[in-house]
């Protein structure tokens, strides 16, 4: 990996600095299971599964995940429904990262401090509204010199992953054009976003989406952990 062809990387968060994606796995597959159980509606009810998360709500802002996988089921999905259900999942979440705090990946602390040795402009592109507490919890809040979470998304009008539009402002605002910066994603919908921006290089991250489904979605390298990308670092 040469670094110094790129003047800016752009991380993605849970998934990919922090095992964070595991604690939105579980609180949306209760919060999903305990709604389908008691659900006699119309559409599919049957559970929730990890194959759902990543085929529908992984990366995605919190209410475009609720109402893509409902679509998915043909379960009617108003505003106020999706709002409830997304609610209802954020406060599971709130609950396992006041609980248990965060660790980053040691692999992706690795790359941080090279990079941080490069002087490389780093900035984090999250469809959370948590990314900043997850941040702060896992002690890198001061690596990024910007972290456009889910709610900067909002206050600015920039749409969602699978759109490029919140990496390509993230990039903006280090001073790199797209051509000149890193993607790093673990999420389908993330890949997308890089593929669909024409970044530099948009670099899959496995952690359980699959490195084919990933190449697929236009991720030109995949690794399983970020240590990769660090030269001489133990494989
Ligand atoms: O509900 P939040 O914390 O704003 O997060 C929205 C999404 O953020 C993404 O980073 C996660 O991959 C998703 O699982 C999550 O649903």
């Amino acid at each position: 990996m040469i670094w110094a062809d790129f003047d800016a990387v752009l991380f993605d968060l849970d998934g990919v600095v922090t095992p964070t994606a595991e604690v939105h796995m579980r609180a949306w597959s209760e919060m999903f299971n305990a709604y389908l159980t008691a659900y006699d509606g119309p559409g599919e009810r049957a559970a929730y599964t990890d194959a759902d998360y990543f085929a529908h709500v992984d990366g995605k802002p919190r209410y475009e995940g609720v109402a893509d996988f409902l679509a998915s089921r043909s379960i009617p999905a108003p505003r106020d429904l999706v709002v409830e259900l997304g609610d209802r999942k954020n406060d599971a979440f709130n609950e396992v990262l006041a609980r248990d705090g965060v660790t980053a990946y040691s692999g992706s602390v690795l790359l941080l401090d090279h990079l941080r040795d490069l002087d490389m402009p780093l900035a984090v592109v999250s469809s959370s509204a948590n990314a900043p507490a997850v941040l702060e919890a896992a002690g890198l809040a001061d690596r990024f010199r910007i972290v456009v979470s889910g709610t900067v998304a909002e206050e600015l009008g920039l749409p969602g992953k699978p759109a490029p539009d919140t990496f390509l402002h993230a990039a903006q605002v280090l001073g790199a054009t797209a051509a000149g910066s890193v993607v790093l994603e673990d999420a389908v919908s993330g890949v997308r976003a890089g593929a669909a921006g024409s970044f530099g290089l948009v670099v899959g991250v496995d952690r359980g989406a699959g490195a084919d489904v990933l190449a697929a979605a236009g991720a030109q390298v995949v690794v399983a952990d970020l240590a990769e990308l660090v030269d001489g670092a133990p494989a």
